[in-house]
């Protein structure tokens, strides 16, 4: 699978880019600003920044922190359309240093071009980051921040309120955790902050799953750790006297979901009179999921929260999000959006495919699919209910299931065992689509359309993570489901592909066990010799084509099956209907099959769908029933059926009546047989499903995890 790789005249430009931005900010720190160039003045203005209102300078501040306030002011940007222009390419995570070209002269006059390394400009020892931290984030591998981290650090650090948001896997969780590790232990909070036996809490995090509570509460054990910090993590499903008694003790910051953490309230167990910080991660889920009310009540509780600083960080920030936001954060709060107007919402580092498949086909093609697109890594699998979650899991080999109806400790089990390597193939609900960060998640499936894009662009964001590249598949049942709504609000331009067919898995099961036999030890030869002998002078067969039959045999295979393109179903076949005139609805080219097939085989076809060219009908038949429809033609008139083995362009169905659009709605126009894995399927942009956004979200507990 190619990976998504960068043009590298975009990459230095970028790198400029983001020096520039650093440098900015360094400004502040050092009084070096007479260094800077005028360009790299200019160039900062790309800086996404921005800040709601002006800041507060009435506080005692530094000369040099009034400058930089002075200069943030100066890059302002209060409307929308000026955010839009936000740069993804800013956006991309990077490590190691900047590249750029030295020219080198020679003795005989020629020049040639040689890369000169440049220092990083979010090289960690740029930032105020201790020395400690400093060392843990070393042995983690992390020697520059992500765009997302460098663009908030200096913010947070400074006590501003903030809005955070980056695509998947761009770090936005150190981008919110060094800034206030780092104000706890040598900024702002670190006179605030209680010590000793029983002390009050600083740092309150919250966040939707538990799943994800534990990850973001193990980089605050790790990272914290190094500072002396501690750390507890508060979520339901498990017991509560080991949640009480370290908080008897005093823990520095509390990571949890929201109804653990008011039940806790509730109980008394948690004084949030020294809550210096509360973080909003994966706002928008947590709002939608029916936590509002919870969060209110949680948030609520401390006393002057004009002295707390608040951060609100997701990939996915819906404008709802953004008005409800305002009733937790300071008017002055600051916005790093990475994301901003831009169309793609959704990672760049993945390579999203759509595949039409019917229900019933799913648990044939998924294994295929993940020999073809998981390159040997883990997969997740996206299902939309908790039944079919465990449905599937059943019937996948080596696979385990992850729902909110599964017991926390086994939930805790399987993920601990799908991070270390011990099972590769997850089916999951929704509880994994958010935050989740597992090393070498390769290939993500999800099994329908999800309902809203922002669990499109979350699922999809489980692979493509910290700037590695990755596969998303999304099936879809042509009858039933529909993804252009997706991929309009997704900015997505989804790859048309269609089922793996057998024989293409088969052949590479075939050079898999070619280069297993190299690896067999010539020992084995006597053994079988003999036997070999045997079958070659009984065969009719040659010598090569006996191979063939070993190697066959070897990868497990005994026949090889036909996979339709437009069901995905084991043994039916993909045939066009033509009948020299136009084909206007299905209605009309079942009305044409009927005219030569008996009733039970016109019933019997599947997938039917019109071309986007208006001349013809494709279906899905039983292989056996072939011979049937292709001997049926002959008496019929102007009628001609003929196998395909690639997609035509189809007509874009309409969502809301469930059938075709008739006319002119395919775009593109021709019959496009293309290459069988891009063949593309007729434009429009259709209607989607209901269309619209979301207009509300649900209060109140009651339907939290209900589905997943
Ligand atoms: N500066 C860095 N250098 C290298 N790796 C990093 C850096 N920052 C974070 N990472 C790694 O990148 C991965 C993704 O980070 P993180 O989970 O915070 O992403 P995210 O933006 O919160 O994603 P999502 O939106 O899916 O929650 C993690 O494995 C993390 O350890």
């Amino acid at each position: 699978m190619p990976s998504v790789v960068m043009a590298e005249e975009m990459e230095v430009e970028r790198k400029i880019m983001k020096k520039s931005l650093l440098a900015e900010e360094m400004e502040v720190e050092e009084k070096s600003a007479e260094k800077k160039t005028k360009k790299e003045k200019k160039s900062s203005k790309k800086t996404k920044l921005t800040s709601e209102s002006a800041p507060d300078d009435s506080n005692s501040k530094s000369p040099v922190k009034f400058k930089k306030e002075k200069k943030r002011k100066a890059l302002e940007i209060d409307d929308e359309e000026e955010r839009s222009d936000t740069s993804s390419e800013m956006g991309e995570p990077m490590n190691g240093s900047a590249k750029k070209k030295k020219k080198m002269k020679f003795e005989d006059g020629h020049e040639e071009e040689e890369e000169e390394k440049e220092e990083n400009p979010n090289s960690v020892s740029n930032f105020r980051i201790s020395a400690p931290l400093r060392e843990t984030l070393k042995a983690k591998g992390i020697e520059a921040l992500f765009p997302i981290q460098a663009m908030t650090f200096d913010t947070i650090l400074d006590g501003s309120d903030m809005i955070g948001r980056a695509r998947t896997g761009q770090g936005k969780t150190l981008a919110f955790v060094l800034p206030i590790l780092e104000s706890l232990t040598n900024g702002r909070a670190k006179a605030l902050r209680k010590t000793g036996y029983g002390k009050a809490p600083s740092v309150l995090v919250l966040l939707p799953t538990r799943e994800l509570a534990t990850q973001v509460a193990a980089d605050f054990e790790v990272y914290g750790g190094a500072l002396g910090l501690t750390c507890c993590c508060l979520y339901g499903g498990s017991p509560y006297p080991p949640q009480q008694n370290q908080l008897k003790r005093g823990v520095d910051i509390i990571v949890g979901t929201p109804g653990r953490i008011k039940d806790h309230i509730e109980r008394g167990n948690i004084d949030f009179r020294s809550l210096q910080f509360r973080v909003l991660d994966e706002a928008d889920e947590m709002l939608r999921m029916g936590f509002v009310d919870d969060v209110e009540l949680i948030l609520g509780k401390v006393e002057d929260s004009s002295k707390v600083q608040t951060l609100l960080f997701s990939a996915t920030l819906p404008v709802w999000v953004k008005q409800i936001s305002t009733k937790f954060l300071k008017p002055d709060k600051k916005t790093a959006d990475l994301v901003g107007n831009e169309k793609m919402k959704a990672s760049t580092n993945v390579r999203h495919f759509v595949l039409p498949c019917s229900v019933s086909a799913r648990a044939q093609l998924i294994p295929d699919i993940i020999r073809c697109y998981s390159s040997g890594g883990r997969t997740i699998i996206f299902t939309e209910t908790k039944d079919s979650a465990s449905t599937l899991s059943g019937v996948l080999p080596g696979a385990r299931a992850l729902h909110g109806d599964i017991q926390q400790s086994t939930r805790e089990v399987t993920l601990n065992a799908f991070r270390s390597g011990k099972f590769s193939t997850l089916v999951a609900t929704n509880v994994a689509a958010r935050g989740l960060d597992i090393d070498d998640v390769q290939l993500i499936i999800q099994c329908e359309p999800p309902r809203d894009v922002e669990a499109y662009i979350h699922r999809s964001g489980r692979t493509g993570r910290a700037g590695k590249s990755g596969v998303a598949v999304m099936l879809y049942d042509p009858r039933m489901s529909n993804f252009s709504r997706i991929e309009r609000e997704s900015g997505v331009k989804f790859e048309r592909i269609s089922a793996p067919q057998p024989s293409d898995i088969a052949k590479s099961a075939g050079v898999e066990a070619a280069e297993k036999i190299n690896e067999i030890s010539d020992s084995v030869i006597p053994v079988f010799k003999a036997a070999a002998e045997e079958l070659l002078n009984s065969s009719d067969l040659t010598p090569t084509d006996l191979l063939a039959k070993a190697l066959a045999n070897a990868a497990g295979y005994t026949e090889i099956k036909s996979r339709s393109l437009l069901t995905s179903l084991e043994n039916h076949v993909t045939v066009l209907l033509e009948c020299g005139k136009p084909i206007y609805s299905p209605s009309f080219a079942y009305g044409a099959l009927r005219r030569f097939l008996p009733e039970e085989k016109v019933e019997s076809i599947k997938g039917l769908s019109l071309t986007a060219d208006g001349k013809g009908a494709v279906f899905d038949v039983a292989v056996d029933d072939l011979d049937a429809f292709l001997a049926g033609q002959e008496n019929a008139a102007g009628v001609s059926l003929e196998v395909v083995t690639l997609l035509p362009n189809l007509q874009e169905r309409e969502p809301s009546r469930g059938r075709f659009g008739g006319g002119g709605g395919g775009g593109g126009g021709g019959r496009g047989f293309g290459d069988r894995r891009g063949a593309r399927f007729g434009g429009g942009g259709g209607g989607g499903r209901g269309g619209g956004g979301r207009g509300s979200f649900s209060r109140g507990r009651g339907n939290r995890n209900s589905r997943w």
